[in-house]
């Protein structure tokens, strides 16, 4: 089996004890070298799960194993960094907490591709300029694993665009392993490989993206003929008049006389799922966590 970056099984997490669970009953496993989209709704977990899986915070209740802290980099939300730096000050504080791997070139590179003077104190930088500073930070430690919280939230579409393109390049030459977060689907789909769905606290969906596509099909065909869905897993389904459309999970073959099979897109998968919160989740073969595997 592929070396595992994260490996969740009963994850749970309640921020305070009087707090609800911002993440419950959460099993799954990243293979390493994957870019992974984290996604889901405001306020799903996803920024929890960073946080478990970054160190930040103790699990409640549950295990998350991850790769040594030395080989992990982490970019929150609010990108700490020391306000009163230059940003050649931060680079060189990369630099000495970081002795024997840190990647100078890269770290320059994406401070310069911004047009950023080294001699500019962080607190005069915009959200989108710190941002970049925060990236070459992560980028310069040589991660082994890259968590990144709404990375792309406040770049304009242009550096967007780069940066994206420096994070596929460097998890494409230095296999990288990449977790991003966004609750905007088409800002990361193209991009990444394996999906994260949560929602509501619980992991729906994970695994390769190629195999969550493949595991769901779009069925149309009369209202009447209902009841044959009950063959497979219904994730969701809508009747408009005497039509039926259905997202399924096929457990067997589908009678094509009566219903009309179409490959879905990943957003139409996800939408029926958040639609759907009742509908069982999936876990792909890859990502189920198999007891005694180690991180
Ligand atoms: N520090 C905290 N104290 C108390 N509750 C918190 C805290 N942080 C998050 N929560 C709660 O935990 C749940 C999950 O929040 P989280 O920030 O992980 O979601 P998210 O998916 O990252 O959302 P968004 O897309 O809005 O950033 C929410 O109900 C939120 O109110």
């Amino acid at each position: 089996m592929t070396e595992t970056v994260i490996e969740a099984e009963g994850l749970g997490l309640r921020h305070g004890r009087r707090g609800g669970w911002a993440l419950r009953d959460c099993s799954f496993r990243l293979p390493a070298g994957r870019v992974c989209a984290l996604v889901g709704p405001n306020g799903a977990g996803k920024s929890s799960l960073l946080g478990l899986a970054a160190g930040l915070v103790l699990p409640t209740e549950g295990t998350l194993r991850t790769v040594p802290r030395e080989t992990l980099a982490y970019v929150g939300q609010n990108k700490p960094l020391y306000p009163q730096f230059t940003v050649g000050e931060t680079l060189r504080m990369g630099r000495e907490l970081n002795p024997g791997r840190w990647a100078a070139t890269t770290a320059e590179r994406i401070v310069a591709a911004g047009e950023l003077d080294p001699r500019t104190k962080v607190r005069a930088l915009s959200g989108g300029q710190r941002t970049r500073v925060a990236l070459a930070l992560a980028l310069g430690k040589r991660p082994g694993l890259l968590l990144l919280d709404e990375p792309m939230a406040d770049l304009d579409p242009l550096a967007r665009r780069e940066l994206m393109g420096t994070l596929m390049a460097d998890a494409a030459d230095n296999g990288t392993s990449l977790v991003m977060s966004s609750h905007i689907l088409t800002e990361l789909e193209g991009a990444c490989d394996h999906l994260l769905l949560v929602d509501r606290g619980r992991i729906r969906l994970s695994g390769p993206i190629d195999a969550i596509g493949e595991a769901h099909r779009l069925l149309s065909g009369p209202a009447a003929a209902s009841a044959q869905l009950a063959a497979h897993t219904v994730v969701e389904s809508r009747t408009t008049g005497r039509g039926l459309t259905a997202l399924v999970r096929l457990r067997g073959p589908v009678d094509s006389g009566v219903w009309q099979t179409e490959h879905p897109t990943l957003e139409e998968i996800l939408l029926a799922h958040l639609r759907s919160p009742d509908a069982p989740s999936l876990t792909t073969e890859d990502s189920l966590v198999s007891t005694g595997v180690r991180a």
